[in-house]
């Protein structure tokens, strides 16, 4: 008999993935087509969150700079969650609301993309960053949940708001892992066709 929780998370995991499947293709697809403008004009991502958003942040990161399913050039994408040494000297010296928004300020040019991760669209951390990208001329794509919170008031018109409907932060989590592996093989698709990988 399989343990009834373990199977009830499996279960609300993959009905809130395809339900996500249809809600999200759209802002999904702008994702991308942003993303590879931006790629394509010399800009840069740099993507930011908390908790286990930071380690999605990393993950993203890594499948640019290295690869996802298909051989190609590194891709500038960096997570600002990483250098401990700037988050705990800007922790400690100013505030943690202010962690990602300095290296925003610091790394951050026009064009470039900031991809903004809270699942209750709430974090002040991810909010500041966001006002930062605003002001040096960078577009936002945000990956929320919980109806988008702040960050959902926060956004304009040429950024895109991938938003899972759903309240759960652990089941939020696992759809924006599978957006962000829509997005790096639409990256790929942009560049190399649809049958590269046949
Ligand atoms: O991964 C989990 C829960 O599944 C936690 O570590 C979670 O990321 C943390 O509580 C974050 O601080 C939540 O922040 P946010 O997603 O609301 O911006
Ligand atoms: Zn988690």
């Amino acid at each position: 008999m399989t343990n009834p929780r373990i199977l009830a998370h499996f279960q609300e995991s993959a009905d809130l993935k395809m339900k996500a499947a249809n809600v999200l293709a759209q802002p999904i697809e702008q994702a991308i087509e942003l993303m590879f403008t931006a790629l394509s004009n010399g800009n840069k991502i740099l993507a930011c969150g908390n908790g286990g958003s930071a380690a999605d942040c990393q993950h993203f990161a890594a499948e640019l700079v290295g690869r996802f399913e298909r051989e190609r050039l590194p891709l500038p994408a960096m997570a600002l969650t990483t250098d401990t040494s700037i988050l705990t000297a800007v922790g400690n010296d100013y505030s943690y609301q202010e962690i990602f928004s300095k290296q925003v300020q610091a790394f951050g040019q026009a064009g470039d993309i900031l991809l903004a991760f809270s699942t209750s669209g709430n974090s002040g951390n991810v909010l500041a960053a966001i006002e930062v990208a605003h002001e040096r001329d960078m577009r936002v794509i945000a990956l929320t949940g919980k109806g988008g919170g702040t960050i959902g008031k926060t956004l304009n018109d040429t950024d895109v708001h991938i938003c899972v409907p759903h309240d759960r932060t652990a089941r939020i989590q696992e759809v924006h892992l599978v957006t962000l592996h829509c997005i790096c093989d639409g990256i790929d698709v942009a560049l190399f066709g649809d049958d590269a990988n046949e």
